[in-house]
């Protein structure tokens, strides 16, 4: 068929397939939500329907998309780490990002009845980035940095809120009194003033959310080759809520590796 004229507009087109053979991680962000759990009432500084919420929206987004091996989640966002030798929509970029913004959007705004009394009021939207990392220590130390991410804010603010809905502190008070504090301190405050031992928090709050895909035959977890497409197929979606820190669990889930391959 021959070319109308109009065709030359295509060569304006950015090419944007990412570098092959690295992990691609696509991590999503809630747009505002500090705005966002205000109107909605959310409960501070966790509130479980949202978390549950967001693990329900990157479910749908592990089992849509199966070269997606785990993915990480805490407050309003999300991290999809692809296997090394993903080949879908030839690694373009602005491709995955989209199609797991929009799939992970979706999947919140149809699920939020089943999580939540009361109507959606505004409209939530998620904004996706690409990283590129190149080998396993490098993941890992993402991953770490998001899990730490996640302890550090937590503590912040559980401190923050006993505070206030506790402790009767204003905003600016709670604060003032939390500025230049370490972790120990912040521990300290929870304990002596509330008799909250932060250890026994819910590991959900403290850890994240961590999902991954499982093989379900016991045998696969030894194996160290690659799995057939059969094998994957199989595979079943599991959550935890533990440190990602922790060298026990990549070894005791070596089929992890395999399958990041
Ligand atoms: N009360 C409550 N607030 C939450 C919860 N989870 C997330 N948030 C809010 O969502 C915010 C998320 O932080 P950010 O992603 O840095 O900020 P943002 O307001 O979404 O802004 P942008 O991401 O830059 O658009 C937090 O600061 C909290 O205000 C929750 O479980 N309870
Ligand atoms: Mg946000
Ligand atoms: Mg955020």
């Amino acid at each position: 068929m021959a070319k109308s004229r109009f065709e030359y507009v295509k060569q304006y087109e950015r090419l944007d397939r990412l570098l092959p053979e690295t992990y691609i991680v696509i991590r999503i962000d809630g747009k505002g939500f500090h705005k966002f759990t205000k109107k909605h009432d959310f409960e501070k500084p966790n509130d479980l329907r949202c978390l549950n919420l967001m693990n329900a929206a990157a479910r749908v987004v592990m089992s849509e998309f199966t070269d997606i091996v785990l993915a990480y989640g805490d407050s309003d966002e999300y991290s999809f780490v692809w296997s090394k030798s993903t080949e879908l929509y030839e690694r373009r970029e602005s491709k995955l990002v989209s199609h797991v913004c929009s799939l992970f959007t979706s999947a919140f705004v149809f699920n939020w009845p089943k999580h939540f009394d009361i109507p959606l009021l505004s409209l939530p939207s998620f904004d996706g980035r690409a990283v590129l990392y190149p080998n396993m220590k490098v993941l890992r130390d993402y991953l770490h940095w998001r899990q730490v991410d996640c302890h550090i804010n937590n503590l912040y603010n559980t401190t923050f809120w006993m505070l206030i809905l506790k402790g009767g502190f204003t905003n600016t008070q709670a604060e003032e009194y939390l500025k230049g504090t370490v972790s120990a301190e912040k521990h300290e405050i929870l304990f002596s003033k509330f008799g909250i031992n932060y250890n026994f928090e819910p590991e959900i709050y403290k850890k994240g959310s961590i999902w991954i895909r499982e093989p379900i035959d016991q045998e696969w977890h030894q194996q160290d080759k690659k799995f057939s497409v059969k094998q994957k197929k199989k595979m079943v979606l599991s959550i935890l809520h533990v440190s990602l820190i922790d060298d026990d669990f990549w070894t005791s889930r070596p089929f992890l590796e395999v399958l990041l391959q």
